[in-house]
């Protein structure tokens, strides 16, 4: 497992693009065949993706974890963006179908992530957070999340959130996890941008060509800074930062978050004409 040190709220400030992207930026992953994890010092958030070809993957067990088994003391968030697969977690087995999310309770021992189809390999991506509770382990379509629709044409920001791991449909212990996907012709989520002092949040952006990018915009509201992100590429934003993009091309992310609270709408606006 790689570590990953962020940079903090002063010197984030005085980095070059390469600095910040090998503080912030995730992108590594998806690699066939492989379990490719990175534990970051943002809220202990390990963030990762597993890809299944012929044979199954696990977790591995590992120093940084400090226990005998991944799920010892964590929680894992899973949302499928490859081919159909299952996940088998001790003895039970979840059909994951695209956009699928499975929640992975606390103490789940045995887990093994499959593809159906080593031609078209599922694409797991995961993010886990310590867990202070052990609940169940929970399987979430893409029709039973909840959907919330948000912004307009005319503000290029026209997109659904879909929340699958969140109070009311799984019982987590830090995670709250979902995907935002932006219509044809809107460019722009998170707008107006915010923080949310009391959660960290990890976004992966995809389902875009690479003639195309999204210009993610992180840093305290009156110092942003961007990085430019290919499809598949994850970004973490410490509590302290906005997290914010523009894509050359309509797209789809993952946001996942953990920290103080579970409180989705805990967050504080920043109105445009205040970022600078
Ligand atoms: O704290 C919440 C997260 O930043 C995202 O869910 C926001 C988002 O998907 C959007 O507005 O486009
Ligand atoms: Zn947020």
């Amino acid at each position: 497992m790689k570590l990953r040190y962020t940079a903090d709220i002063n010197s984030y400030k005085r980095m070059t693009n390469a600095e910040l992207k090998e503080a912030f930026v995730v992108d590594d992953l998806f690699t066939p065949g492989e379990t490719v994890l990175t534990y970051t010092d943002v809220d202990r958030a390990i963030v990762g993706s597993i890809v299944p070809q012929q044979k199954p993957l696990e977790l591995p067990q590992s120093k940084e974890l400090g226990s005998d088994y991944f799920c010892e003391r964590r929680e894992i968030g899973v949302i499928n963006i490859g081919g159909d697969g299952v996940i088998e977690v001790d003895g039970e087995r979840f059909a994951m179908t695209y956009k699928d999310s499975l929640y992975i309770a606390r103490e789940s021992r045995d887990i093994q992530f499959t593809s159906n189809d080593p031609k078209q390999p599922a694409q797991y991506y995961l993010v886990s957070y310590p867990a202070h509770r052990t609940t169940k382990t929970t399987h979430v379509s893409k029709p039973n999340a909840k959907h919330i629709e948000l912004g307009s044409a005319v503000e290029s920001n026209e997109r659904t959130i879909n929340q699958s791991i969140r109070p009311g449909i799984v019982d987590s212990c830090q995670l709250v996890m979902g995907f935002t996907e932006l219509e044809e012709g809107s460019v722009w989520n998170t707008k107006p941008p915010h923080t949310h002092r009391r959660r960290s949040e990890i976004y992966m952006y995809f389902e875009y060509n690479d003639d195309n990018r999204v210009f993610h915009f992180m840093g305290e509201p009156s110092e942003t800074r961007s990085l430019v992100l290919a499809a598949g590429t994850a970004v973490i934003s410490p509590a302290w930062s906005i997290h914010s993009g523009a894509g050359t091309s309509n797209y789809t992310f993952i946001w996942a978050m953990g920290g103080e609270n579970q409180t989705f709408d805990d967050m504080d606006h920043i109105p445009i004409s205040e970022i600078s």
